[in-house]
């Protein structure tokens, strides 16, 4: 199986043509104002419609109160929700069960009891992203995190690596924690919020010459 690539933060429709064209399998819209890469929901539902159906699409959403979640996920209609703030394994089987998308889930990493309690989130959400703990934001931050304890942890739900990762660091990220998706923002930029197409396909091509199934050789 090929590893799924997510790259996020995507704010213009030539972002979305790059990432597809380098080979992403998913592509994010971040709805948070305080993020360089917030889009406004309208904005976010022209470039969700850009997307179509080349590519899954992830909205981004961080302590998004009831209205705004539904309101969010009735503008966009996008094809999964990606929580990245404190939201609870309740709120998130809620809104699962309503809306019918499918659930991710954002924590961030500090040591092996906070990997532990994310098992609290089986049948609240499709798909952990693990990132590094939260700072000012929490995400976006481009930071990672101590990659053994990942490879020293019994999954219980599927996953995906977030968090400080790019072109250079992505084949080693792979190498040591055996993630099957990766989802990178920072790491893609040339500064806060202007994606650069060419490390999109620098970091691409890096995963899939990692991929045994896909490389060229
Ligand atoms: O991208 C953002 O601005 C952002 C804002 C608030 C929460 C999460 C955000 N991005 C997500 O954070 C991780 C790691 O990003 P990075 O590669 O370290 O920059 C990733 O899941 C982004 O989707």
């Amino acid at each position: 199986m090929t590893t799924q690539i997510k790259i996020c933060g995507l704010s213009t429709e030539a972002a979305i043509d790059a990432a597809i064209d380098a080979g992403a399998t998913h592509v994010g819209l971040v709805h948070f104002e305080k993020s360089p890469r917030h889009v406004s929901l309208e904005r976010a539902a022209e470039l969700r419609k850009h997307a179509g159906t080349r590519v899954k699409v992830a909205l981004l959403l961080v302590n998004a109160d009831p209205r705004l979640t539904g309101k969010a996920i009735g503008d966009v209609r996008p094809d999964i929700i990606q929580f990245h703030g404190s939201e609870t394994p309740d709120w998130l089987k809620l809104v699962g069960d309503n809306s019918g998308l499918e659930i991710w889930k954002a924590l961030g990493v500090r040591d092996k009891p906070t990997l532990a309690r994310s098992a609290r989130y089986a049948g609240a959400a499709a798909m952990l992203l693990f990132d590094a703990p939260a700072k000012a934001l929490p995400g976006g931050t481009g930071t990672s995190f101590d990659w053994s304890l990942l490879a020293e942890h019994e999954h219980q739900l599927p996953w995906g690596l977030a968090g400080g990762l790019d072109p250079d660091n992505v084949t080693q990220a792979l190498t040591d924690t055996g993630a099957k998706l990766v989802d990178v923002s920072s790491g893609v930029e040339s500064a806060p919020g202007v994606k650069d197409v060419d490390r999109i396909a620098a970091f691409c091509q890096a995963v899939r010459e990692f991929d045994p199934q896909t490389r060229s050789s």
